[in-house]
């Protein structure tokens, strides 16, 4: 009690049905944090972090009247909170005129890492671009320098495609082919098969993704003479899912035989369940919590809200902030000011909040945070293979240090490595 507040604004994405209702498993998980944060005698002394929210529904427009609706009422604001892409582009591009930090735990879009329309924008989500360095690293351990790639045209899948190509052409890896579709993969499937495409990349929604997998069932582009990279945060059974509903002419059976084998490369979300964080708990011990803390909230089987996989990235987002804040309370005091004095024309307190969350570095339950200076999130990736219908892990990759760890579980049809072209054996 007696504490003056540090006000922050939050946007989270809890109803609606179009893109990701991720706020659902994030607010909650930022609520922890904040109960955290304020219970740290060593954090922001004589002030409580108080955070203001509502929810954007994932829609770019009602995120924008969320965000005019912290900020033209009292408490002045002194950062925001932002949860999907296309409400963070809104956002990320609006902030500036009020000189705001904006923080997003829930944003993949690579079009944000873009410093000159996003200023003071910052992600504890890495953006959908983390996964090319990885595809490129796993390419080069098999000697693969011939591939295809195939995508669904949405705007997240275009610019990581473009970044996948600029990588792969530094390292001296061919594209021999790049596909993409609207909502029917057929051609785009079968002129893979045309260009003798072996090694693959697919970027695509999880629904598109079921229905590239039964096009590759179709024009048998699976089994030992092909590898596909797909998404690794589509659910794990995404393919035996409701095949009838989404009219898909493939059978369980033949959905599994077509996945059998392919690899996938994601962003490490929660960090190794052993080690202790900045707060105190593991990895584990915090999903304890937000367990506990779902079910509270009414969530009977505690993955069941959208976002779970990322609740560590908005935990993490609001020890961030309240670091940030308490670094920046150090310094204006240093010089005789206060952050009381911040309003949304004060430059020189808002180049000190931008500058303490650029130099963010700490140990978080979704592992070291830190940023990059586009405000990117740097994060691991992890690699794994459809093995007998089951993913298992064969390894890690940390593009700072260009260090993979690989368990060595992959498996081969006939063990033996695909090729990445047809051999053509001279007849002697
Ligand atoms: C890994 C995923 C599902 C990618 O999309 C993010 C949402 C978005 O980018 O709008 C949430 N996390």
């Amino acid at each position: 009690g007696g504490e003056l507040l540090l006000n922050i604004g939050g946007i989270f994405p809890i109803h609606g049905s179009d893109g990701w209702q991720g706020g659902q498993a994030c607010q909650p998980a930022a609520m922890l944090a904040m109960h955290d944060v304020n219970n740290r005698p060593d954090l922001l002394p004589g002030y409580k972090l108080n955070l203001a929210w509502n929810d954007s529904l994932c829609e770019p427009g009602l995120g924008a009247a969320v965000m005019y609706d912290l900020l033209y009422n009292p408490p002045t604001k002194l950062m925001l909170l932002g949860g999907c892409s296309t409400v963070c582009t809104t956002i990320g591009e609006a902030a500036k005129m009020w000189n705001l930090v904006v923080l997003s735990y829930g944003s993949s879009s690579p079009a944000l890492s873009d410093r000159q329309r996003f200023p003071t924008f910052f992600r504890t989500h890495p953006s959908a671009t983390v996964h090319n360095p990885t595809r490129i690293r796993v390419m080069q351990k098999y000697n693969w320098s011939r591939v295809a790639i195939i995508q669904q045209a949405e705007e997240v899948f275009i610019s990581t495609v473009e970044d996948l190509e600029v990588r792969c052409k530094d390292a001296g890896i061919e594209i021999v082919t790049r596909q993409s579709f609207l909502t029917d993969p057929t051609d785009a499937v079968r002129n893979l098969k045309r260009q003798d495409a072996r090694i693959i990349v697919g970027l695509f929604y999880v629904n598109a993704a079921r229905r590239v997998l039964c096009e590759i069932y179709k024009n048998t582009l699976y089994g030992k003479s092909y590898v596909w990279f797909f998404i690794g945060w589509y659910e794990d059974n995404w393919f035996e899912n409701p095949l009838q509903e989404e009219n898909l002419n493939c059978t369980r059976e033949e959905m599994r035989q077509a996945a059998e084998g392919h690899m996938t490369t994601e962003a490490l979300m929660w960090n190794k369940d052993n080690e202790k964080t900045i707060s105190g708990m593991t990895a584990g011990d915090f999903r304890l919590r937000l367990n506990q803390a779902l079910i509270e909230k009414g969530y009977e089987n505690q993955s069941n809200p959208v976002g779970y996989q990322e609740a560590p990235l908005a935990y993490d987002a609001i020890w961030s902030v309240a670091l940030a804040l308490n670094k920046t309370m150090e310094r204006l005091a240093a010089v005789n000011k206060s952050i009381e004095e911040f309003t949304y024309t004060n430059k020189e307190i808002a180049a000190e909040l931008y500058k303490a969350m650029n130099a963010t570095q700490f140990l978080g339950v979704s592992g070291r945070v830190a940023f990059s200076t586009d405000g990117d999130r740097i994060a691991w990736t992890q690699i794994e293979q459809m093995i007998d219908g089951r993913y298992h892990k064969l390894g890690y990759f940390d593009v700072q240090t260009d260090n993979l760890t690989w368990f060595n579980r992959e498996q081969w049809i006939g063990g033996k490595v695909p090729q990445d072209r047809t051999i053509v054996r001279r007849q002697l």
